[in-house]
């Protein structure tokens, strides 16, 4: 099963719990894995999520670690892009990680939906 990270900044979260509802059906066919305010936000939608630390303490951290493992198959990050986060380093930090290692990476709920379908259909060609 592929691995599918999700993250989502403060401001991003209520954008987060509605993309995870209305893709409900294709998240199922990953394992995921989520910082951990966003995580427990998933959570009460009914999907299974390992949570890792919250974003500021060093989730994204342990994101971008699983990224250049090559343990995960695509990241989904809701940035807040007009807040200011404590941990912009680590959030860079991330995002060159996933540029590093040619990591699938949505920034907005636009691009993670075709990421998704995308990803879902090399499943179904068992890729
Ligand atoms: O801060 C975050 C991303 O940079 C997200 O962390 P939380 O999911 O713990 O809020």
């Amino acid at each position: 099963m592929k691995t599918l990270a999700l993250i989502a900044h403060d401001g991003m979260k209520a954008e987060m719990v509605a993309f995870v509802k209305d893709h409900i059906d294709i998240l199922r066919k990953f394992k995921l894995v989520a910082t951990g305010t966003t995580g427990s936000h998933i959570q009460r939608t009914g999907l299974d999520v390992e949570l890792k630390l919250s974003g500021p303490k060093g989730g994204d951290a342990q994101i971008a670690s699983l990224a250049a493992e090559a343990q995960l198959a695509g990241i989904i990050f809701f940035r807040d892009a007009l807040g200011k986060h404590p941990h912009e380093p680590d959030v860079q930090m991330l995002l060159r990680i996933c540029d590093v290692h040619n990591v699938p990476l949505a920034t907005n709920p636009a691009t993670a939906k075709y990421l998704l379908i995308g990803m879902a259909e090399l499943i179904e060609q068992g890729k």
